[in-house]
């Protein structure tokens, strides 16, 4: 699968732009504020229907306009795929594939695989733990539609759950029957994304342990990822029954797997306190390769790649290491940002791939 042209209208600082793109490798340079990563990001909305920086959609319009047009024009499968993701303020964003509108944007989600590596992964080590949820959830949903629907569903009953323990609250009330439904619903379907992550951890972690030794080219590094679950070795019913006198207390549902998180460790110790920066980058570079290679294999299509701003996650025998890997015939298209040319150009060079370079 490959991008074969990109147009756009109204896009972040983009009036109109019109790229045709290598099969290969695409290397989009220029100074700073130009609008390289604006470029990926249009890529990564054609894919997910929205941004990965900004997930405001109207903020991704152009500033003083009414509405953004993304298109793109893919093949995939030896057939063409035409999608455009537009809005316009006021209005619901549309995403259209072959001029037909997907009543649901999610049924979209899955049909073109991609992957981004971005200095904004760093959330993914110093921020929540809803990141790291989303992360999971991200590569989990891509192939499994049952689980993005029971994730929604779960999502749903929360919210309700805690509506229901606040109105216990505000009128000094408590309905054990009430709750007992959400419980109830909450712990299967708990239960079953539990199960998913769990598979899920066991196949992705070894994969992503080979690429950081693989960056790091340190072999006596090692890395893990452990999941954090109240349902871990516990029996999910029994879980929310015990919390349910801390619930009723501060009118939120303390346990389950909206509680779930990552935890990032370099020989044993947490990432985020005790990795140097060229380690939370490798980090961070490993688990989004184990992601292309997990999406790869789970969908059977070779996922488009994203690397933005490239050299400031990695030094240049690193990033050199990283575009070998990339030349790989496991490897697809390729889309790089970086504010430097002639850097970019040399290391492109030594890989024996088709490139373009766009000068913005
Ligand atoms: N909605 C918008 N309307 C107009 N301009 C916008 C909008 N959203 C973002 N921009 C502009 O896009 C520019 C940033 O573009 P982008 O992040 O693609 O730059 P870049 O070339 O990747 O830069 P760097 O090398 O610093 O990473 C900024 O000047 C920003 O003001």
């Amino acid at each position: 699968m490959h991008l074969k042209s990109l147009s756009l209208v109204n896009y972040k600082s983009f009036d109109s732009a019109d790229f045709e793109m290598d099969e290969k490798i695409n290397c989009f340079v220029g100074n700073n504020g130009v609008g390289k990563t604006n470029v990926l990001d249009a890529i990564y909305h054609l894919a997910f229907a929205k941004s990965y920086f900004n997930p405001i959609t109207i903020q991704n319009i152009k500033h003083e306009t009414d509405f953004f047009v993304i298109n793109g024009k893919f093949e995939k499968d030896d057939r063409e795929e035409n999608v455009v993701i537009s809005a316009k303020r006021g209005n619901k964003r549309i995403a259209k594939r072959n001029g037909k509108v997907y009543e649901k944007i999610s049924d979209h989600i899955g049909l073109l695989p991609l992957v981004i590596i971005s200095p904004a992964d760093r959330d993914l080590i110093i921020e929540g733990s809803e990141t790291r949820r989303k992360f999971l959830d991200g590569v989990l949903s891509l192939d499994n539609q049952k689980y993005l629907e029971r994730l929604i569903n779960y999502n749903k009953l929360l919210s309700q759950r805690n509506a229901l323990l606040k109105y216990f609250a505000a009128n000094r009330k408590f309905d054990s029957d009430a709750l007992a439904v959400y419980d109830e619903q909450m712990v299967a379907l708990g239960a079953y994304i539990h199960k998913c992550r769990v598979e899920f951890l066991e196949r992705f972690t070894p994969i992503f342990k080979d690429f950081y030794a693989k960056i790091s080219r340190k072999a006596d590094e090692k890395v893990d990822i452990y999941y954090k679950s109240d349902f871990l070795d516990a029996d999910p019913a029994t879980v929310f029954k015990d919390a349910q006198q801390k619930d009723l207390q501060i009118q939120y549902s303390t346990v389950g797997i909206h509680k779930d998180d990552l935890l990032f460790s370099l020989d044993g110790y947490p990432v985020k306190k005790y990795g140097s920066q060229g380690q939370q980058k490798s980090f961070l570079t490993a688990l989004k390769l184990a992601q292309f290679e997990f999406i790869k294999s789970e969908s059977g299509t070779v996922p488009i790649l994203l690397l933005d701003d490239i050299f400031d996650k990695l030094d240049e025998s690193r990033v050199s290491q990283l575009i070998e890997m990339v030349n790989d015939e496991q490897f697809g298209q390729l889309f790089i940002s970086d504010t430097n040319s002639e850097r970019t150009e040399a290391v492109i060079k030594n890989v024996n791939q088709s490139y373009k370079m766009f000068e913005l």
